[in-house]
């Protein structure tokens, strides 16, 4: 195992003094544009064991103490992550127990928490402007942290040094680098829970099952270079570019956490983990980051934007309308939708276009069937998906040739660099919808004509565009 500073000598040493162990082929190693991150240092065989992580190292509300210097009630009057912040700020300030950790750990961050009010502008278009929290952060802690150091000062020490900045600090270490780790009992549970209730769990995620994983969290990611989707916990390292094959996996044992390679990695290579494939957007926000090319891009489309078109257009009163929006959202319907990298249409969206077509007889026998409609696209449905993209794509201030001029520059600052990729890829999915839309029924086709031309294209009548091959004589 090599370490290049002192620093990660001492995190290396405090890592196997609490019974971690290395594999010598892995070692660390800063990477231009991504800090530190895993290195294989000879050439690695599938099934090695890279590192191991016992579970006592694991920071968490059990292994930190705070949660044991206070009375039940006043632990249980904490919510979302302020547990594990105040545990993270109180081993920090007053314990050594990861003193080696937090050592390593970085205390600026690019993500949009810490960005100005002129470098969000930059992003205006994008859903995510309205995922930053950071006025909710400031309120959890002016209006919760504070006077809860303040009344337990004889467990915190003196209120002054737990600051606002320190506060943000650590929560931005939990959302950029924390792990869902559960009890080896509690995985057992869940094994006999439905997959429902799974998912109604994974959405209020329990602070009690996230950790902090020394070690497993220098690992760095891009997209494409890791195995795909992760399971809830399971984390995986590999190699780019050979993203074909899982190459590295997180196994959970009942004592220690194993970074397993699952098949070889090339001494030289950088040992990439997954984050779950986060859209640029989400990258930005949580790690502050993006990736240039990124395949899990998409963009939002916000069930307003479809009702404030089409209310509107179809002559629906806004109490008719917001009726039907009541209605979608009880049936389960979204109120964004998300447009991926393939172009596709999302089934909620046409359902909900569809929705605001029904006249009154449909309507009501859609409300009597407690069905949306079905996620039938056809010309009708199509030319008003066309209008919604067209207004989706005017919540932009830049054009797509814009943003591409703006690349170009080398001398763009990161985070404006970082932003015009967010909002660019976004567009550019945009502007896929509308062109696959635009193939599939050409504007300005009549509603009947577009039907019998597609009709003829699933029957194979329509000559080259619909594949067929030409015979050469
Ligand atoms: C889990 S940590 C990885 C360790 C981190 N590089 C370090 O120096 O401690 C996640 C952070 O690493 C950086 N990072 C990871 N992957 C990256 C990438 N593909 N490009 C740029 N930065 C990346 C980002 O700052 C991100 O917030």
């Amino acid at each position: 195992m090599s370490a290049s500073s002192p620093d990660e000598t001492a995190f290396l040493d405090w890592f196997k003094s609490k019974g971690g162990t290395v594999h010598p082929a892995v070692g660390l190693k800063h990477w231009e544009g991504m800090g530190r991150g895993a290195v294989a240092l000879q050439d690695i065989e599938p099934d090695t064991l890279l590192f191991s992580i016992p579970r006592s190292v694991l920071l968490t509300t059990s292994t930190a103490s705070l949660q044991s210097l206070l009375s039940a009630e006043d632990w249980s009057s904490l919510s979302g992550w302020t547990p594990l912040i105040l545990s993270m700020m109180r081993e920090y300030l007053r314990t050594s127990t990861w003193t080696p950790y937090f050592a390593l750990l970085p205390s600026s961050f690019d993500s949009l928490m810490f960005w100005s009010e002129s470098e969000l502008a930059e992003l205006e278009g994008s859903t995510v402007l309205g995922k930053v929290g950071r006025a909710e952060a400031d309120e959890e802690f002016e209006t919760t942290v504070v006077p809860f150091v303040r009344a337990h000062e004889d467990v915190f020490g003196s209120a002054e040094e737990y600051t606002a900045e320190l506060f943000h600090r650590m929560g931005s270490l939990v959302l950029s680098r924390s792990f869902h780790v559960e009890s080896k009992e509690q995985e057992e549970d869940d094994e006999e829970t439905s997959n429902d209730e799974d998912e109604e769990e994974e959405e209020r995620e329990d602070v009690a099952d996230v950790a902090m994983v020394p070690f497993a969290d220098i690992l760095n990611a891009k997209s494409g270079c890791d195995n795909g989707r992760s399971d809830k916990f399971i984390l995986s390292a590999v190699l780019c570019p050979d993203a074909l094959a899982p190459q590295a996996r997180l196994f959970y044992e009942p004592t220690t956490l194993n970074m397993m390679s699952t098949s070889r990695i090339p001494a030289g290579a950088q040992i990439f983990n997954t984050y779950a494939d986060p859209p640029n957007s989400d990258l930005l926000r949580r790690y502050g980051h993006v990736d240039e090319v990124n395949d899990a891009d998409l963009v939002e489309v916000g069930l307003e934007t479809v009702v404030d078109l089409m209310g509107e257009a179809k002559g629906l009163s806004e109490e008719e309308w917001e009726a039907r929006v009541e209605w979608l959202l009880e049936m389960g319907i979204d109120d964004t939708f998300s447009i991926e990298t393939n172009h596709k249409f999302p089934d909620e969206m046409i359902s909900a276009i569809r929705t605001f077509t029904l006249d009154d007889a449909e309507w009501a026998k859609a409300r009597k069937k407690e069905s949306p409609p079905k996620p039938k696209l056809d010309a009708d449905v199509a030319e008003w998906a066309r209008k919604i993209l067209t207004e989706r794509r005017k919540e932009y201030k830049t054009s797509i040739e814009e943003d591409e001029a703006l690349l170009a520059d080398s001398t763009l600052p990161l985070r404006k660099r970082m932003a015009v990729i967010v909002r660019l890829g976004e567009k550019r999915i945009l502007a896929g919808a509308q062109k696959k839309l635009d193939d599939e029924y050409p504007p300005g086709v009549p509603v009947e004509k577009a039907k019998e031309k597609k009709e003829k294209k699933r029957k194979g009548e329509d000559g080259a565009k619909s594949g067929s091959k030409k015979v050469r004589r």
